[in-house]
C-alpha cells in the first residue's frame, strides 16, 4: 500500500494509492513528517475494501457526517453513506438525502476533523462493532483522506470550509417566511393566497411552485391552464413583494417533440454498454443530465439562465440523491392486482448499478460517484445564476455532499408531523449544520400526509413545528396533497396567535441572522449551532439535543412534548444568561413557563429590527459594515447609525445619553430599554 502524508497549516492530507476523488481540492501541502500512525490512524485492506480505522476513546464524542436520524453524537452505531430518498422516514432510518463523510471527534476537549474524499459507499462504523474503534470502509483501492486539527469544533469546521468551499451568501429575503404546498395551482389562487396571508398580518417572502406548475412534468415549461399567463403570474407576486421558486427536478422527459430532452442528446446518464439509460420519474420515461460531465453542466447552466431570465427567482432541486422510479415501478408491477405489497422498496430507488457517468476523462460506475451527483446539480444551477446576471442566489437542494454549502440550502425532506419527530427533526438539523452546512430548514407542517397513524394534525402540533423552526435558516411550510394546510391563516384564533408571535419573533431576530450568514460565508462557521459548539467542555451539552444555539448569542429551548407547562433547559454554567422577554438572569438548568424560551448569553451585542439593539456586557458585531462596541457602559458605532432602542440587560442604567444629549430611559420588567430614535455614534449609560 502507498502512503503519502502532505500538511499545511493545520491540515493533513494522507493518500493512499492512487486515488479518484470527487471534489478537486486545492491542497498544495508539504511533504510532512508524520507517519499515520503520528495522526492515530490505521490503514488496512479487508476482502477488496480499504478500512481507516482509528480507537474509539471512552469518553469521545463523534459529531457530523451529515444527515442522520440519530442522537447528535453519533456513537455506537453503523452509518451507511449513499444517498437515499427514503420515501417516508423515521427516527434510526439511515441512510436518507445528504451524506457527508465528515466527521468531528473530540476527545478531552479537543476536536479534530476527519474528511474522506469519496462519493462512493461507505460505511463508517462509530464503534458498533468493535466497541473501541472507529472504522472507515472505503469500497475503492485508493482514497483521499483529510484529517483537519481543531482544537476547537469551530476551528474545524474553518479548516474544512477552507478545504472543501465556503458557503455562498444567501440574499436576505431567503430568512423570511416562505410558502409552499404540493402543489399549489392556479396561479389566480396562489395571488389570492398571499393576500390572504398579508391580510391577517403574516409576512411572506417567496412562494414554492411544485411539479404541478409544470406542463406534462416536463422541465422548463408552464402547465398551459394552471399557469395561463405566466408573466402575469411573476409580475402578479412580485408587485405583491414576493419572490417565485421553482421546482426543477433532474428528470428530463424523454419525448422526441421536447426541445429541452433533444437538446440534451449526449449529455445524459448512459449504461455501461453506451445506451441511453431511460429511468421513470414524475414524467414517466426520462432521462438524466450527466453532471459530471462539463459539458453537460454547460448545457444546464443555460436552461437554467434562460429560465430565470423570465423574472423566477429560486431553483428547488428535489429527487437529486439522484432517485429513479424505474426498478419501483418494475416491483409494483409484478405484485399489482396481488395482496403481496413489498414493504421496504427504498433500495431501489436508486440508479441501476450499470449506470455509468463521464468524468474527469473516465467512466466511471454510478456507485463509485453517486453522492456527489446533487453537488454537480448545484454547481451547475449555481452557475445558471451567474450567467443569468442575476446578483442573488437562492437554491435549495434536497440532496448533498460535502461542498454543498457553496451553492445551495437544504431541507430535511419528507419529514412527518409527528411528537417523535420534533426532537428528531432539531437534531437532523444541527446534524447538518455540524457537519458544515449551515443553510438548513424543515417542512415545517411536516411532509407527510394522512399516510401513517403517527400523524398529528391537531393546531398545537403546527404551532410547535412553527416554534422549533423559528430560528432555523430555511423556514418554510411545506405539505403533501393530502395533508391539512400549513399556511396560519388556517389556524384558530388562538394557535394563529401563537404562530404569529413566532414569526415576529424570529423577524425581531433577522438582522443578527444575516450577520450569521455573513459569518458563515466569511469563515464557515454555522447558523444554528448544538450547544456543545459553543460550550466544548462543558459535557453536559453533549446529550442536550433539543435546544440550539443561534450563533454564538442566542439561545433556544424548544417545547417539544404535549401539554408542556414546564420547560426544563441547560444554560452552560460557563456563561451567564439573561431571559430573553424577562431580563431575569439565570444559568444552569432553568424551568421556564414561557412558549418561546429564548436566552441571551452575556457578552452579547445583538441587532434587531427596527434599528434596536441588544446589549448584555461587554461585546461586539459587525452589522452592514458598521461595526458597533459595548463597554457595558458605552455603546460606540463606527459610523453613524440610525438607532431605534438600546435594550440593555443585566444591570441597566438610570441615565443615558446619546452624543451627549439626554435621552428616555424606562424598565420593561429587568430590561433597561434606552430610547433613543435617531443617528448617533454613541449612546453612554450610567
Ligand atoms: O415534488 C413532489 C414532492 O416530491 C418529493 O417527495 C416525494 C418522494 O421523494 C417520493 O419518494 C414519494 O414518497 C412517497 C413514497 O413513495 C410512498 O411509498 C409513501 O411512503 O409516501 C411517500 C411520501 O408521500 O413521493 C413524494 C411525493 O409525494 C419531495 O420531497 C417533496 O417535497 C415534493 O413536494
Amino acid at each position: 500500500m502507498r502512503i503519502e502524508v502532505e500538511e499545511k497549516e493545520g491540515i493533513y492530507k494522507v493518500t493512499i494509492n492512487e486515488p479518484f476523488p470527487p471534489l478537486d481540492l486545492q491542497f498544495n501541502g508539504n511533504k510532512s513528517q508524520k507517519s499515520l500512525a503520528d495522526l492515530g490512524l490505521d490503514v488496512t485492506t479487508e476482502g477488496g475494501y480499504l478500512v481507516i480505522e482509528k480507537e474509539l476513546h471512552l469518553k469521545e464524542h463523534v459529531l457530523g457526517l451529515g444527515e442522520k436520524a440519530v442522537e447528535l453524537d453519533r456513537r455506537r452505531r453503523r452509518y451507511v453513506m449513499n444517498n437515499t430518498d427514503p420515501g417516508i422516514y423515521q427516527k434510526f432510518h439511515d441512510p436518507l438525502y445528504i451524506n457527508i463523510p465528515f466527521m468531528i471527534s473530540v476527545v478531552e476537549g479537543k476536536a479534530t476533523g476527519y474528511f474522506v474524499n469519496s462519493a462512493s459507499l461507505l460505511v463508517f462504523d462509530i464503534g458498533f462493532e468493535d466497541y473501541g474503534k472507529v472504522r472507515v470502509k472505503v469500497p475503492e483501492e485508493g482514497v483521499e483522506l483529510y484529517i483537519l486539527e481543531g482544537p476547537t469544533i469551530e476551528k474545524v469546521l474553518e479548516r474544512y470550509s477552507l478545504l472543501v468551499g465556503k458557503p455562498f451568501l444567501p440574499p436576505k429575503w431567503a430568512f423570511g417566511y416562505m410558502i409552499s404546498r404540493y402543489s399549489y395551482y392556479p396561479q389566480d389562487k396562489i395571488v389570492e393566497l398571499i393576500d390572504l396571508l398579508k391580510g391577517d398580518g403574516f409576512p411572506v417572502e417567496a412562494v414554492f411552485l411544485d411539479i404541478d406548475f409544470m406542463d406534462s412534468f416536463k422541465l422548463f415549461t408552464w402547465h398551459k391552464k394552471r399557469f395561463y399567463d405566466p408573466a402575469k403570474f411573476l409580475n402578479d407576486v412580485h408587485s405583491r413583494g414576493v419572490k417565485v421558486v421553482t421546482i426543477v427536478d433532474h428528470s428530463v422527459r424523454a419525448d422526441q417533440n421536447y426541445e429541452v430532452f433533444a437538446s440534451g442528446l449526449g449529455k445524459y446518464c448512459e449504461l455501461d454498454t453506451g445506451e441511453l439509460f431511460v429511468g421513470r420519474l414524475w414524467p414517466g420515461n426520462c432521462v438524466y443530465p450527466d453532471f459530471f460531465r462539463q459539458d453537460t453542466r454547460e448545457w444546464w447552466s443555460k436552461l437554467i439562465a434562460d429560465w430565470l431570465s423570465q423574472g423566477v427567482d429560486g431553483i428547488w432541486l428535489d429527487m437529486n440523491e439522484p432517485t429513479d422510479f424505474s426498478r419501483i415501478d418494475a416491483i409494483n408491477q409484478v405484485f399489482r392486482g396481488t395482496p403481496i405489497q413489498v414493504k421496504d422498496l427504498r433500495e431501489y430507488g436508486r440508479f441501476p448499478e450499470n449506470v455509468v457517468h463521464y468524468f474527469k476523462g473516465k467512466k466511471v460506475p454510478h456507485n463509485r460517484v453517486r453522492n456527489a451527483y446533487p453537488y454537480y446539480q448545484a454547481m451547475a444551477t449555481f452557475d445558471g445564476f451567474k450567467s443569468a446576471g442575476k446578483g442573488e442566489v437562492f437554491i435549495l437542494s434536497r440532496s448533498g455532499f460535502a461542498g454543498i454549502q457553496k451553492y445551495a440550502f437544504v431541507w430535511t425532506g419528507d419529514s412527518t408531523s409527528s411528537w417523535d419527530q420534533l426532537r428528531l427533526q432539531i437534531q437532523m438539523v444541527l446534524g447538518l449544520s455540524i457537519s458544515g452546512v449551515p443553510y438548513v430548514g424543515i417542512d415545517i407542517g411536516g411532509f407527510q400526509g394522512r399516510n401513517q397513524k403517527e400523524i398529528d394534525n391537531s393546531p398545537e402540533m403546527l404551532m410547535r413545528q412553527f416554534q422549533i423552526a423559528m430560528f432555523f435558516p430555511f423556514f418554510r411550510t411545506h405539505k403533501a396533497p393530502d395533508g391539512v394546510d400549513t399556511e396560519p391563516i388556517y389556524l384558530p384564533s388562538y394557535y394563529k396567535e401563537k404562530v404569529k408571535k413566532v414569526i415576529e419573533t424570529r423577524y425581531r431576530f433577522l438582522p443578527y441572522m444575516y450577520c450569521l450568514a455573513e459569518e458563515a460565508h466569511e469563515t464557515g462557521h454555522p447558523i444554528v449551532r448544538p450547544l456543545f459548539y459553543e460550550f466544548q467542555e462543558d459535557e453536559d451539552t453533549y446529550r442536550v439535543d433539543d435546544e440550539y444555539m443561534l450563533g454564538s448569542w442566542v439561545l433556544y429551548a424548544p417545547v417539544i412534548y404535549p401539554q408542556m407547562e414546564v420547560r426544563k433547559s441547560y444554560l452552560p454554567v460557563k456563561a451567564k444568561w439573561a431571559d430573553f422577554w424577562t431580563g431575569e438572569v439565570l444559568q444552569g438548568w432553568v424551568d421556564s413557563r414561557n412558549d418561546l424560551p429564548v436566552y441571551i448569553r452575556e457578552g452579547s451585542v445583538i441587532p434587531l429590527s427596527e434599528g434596536d439593539f441588544i446589549v448584555y456586557g461587554e461585546g461586539s458585531i459587525t452589522v452592514e459594515g458598521v461595526s458597533v462596541r459595548s463597554s457595558g457602559k458605552k455603546v460606540t458605532f463606527s459610523k453613524p447609525y440610525r438607532l431605534g432602542k438600546l435594550l440593555v440587560y443585566g444591570l441597566g442604567p438610570e441615565r443615558a445619553r446619546a452624543d451627549g444629549k439626554e435621552v428616555e430611559v424606562v424598565r420593561e420588567g429587568k430590561v433597561t430599554v434606552v430610547r433613543v430614535d435617531g443617528t448617533v455614534k454613541e449612546v453612554e449609560m450610567e
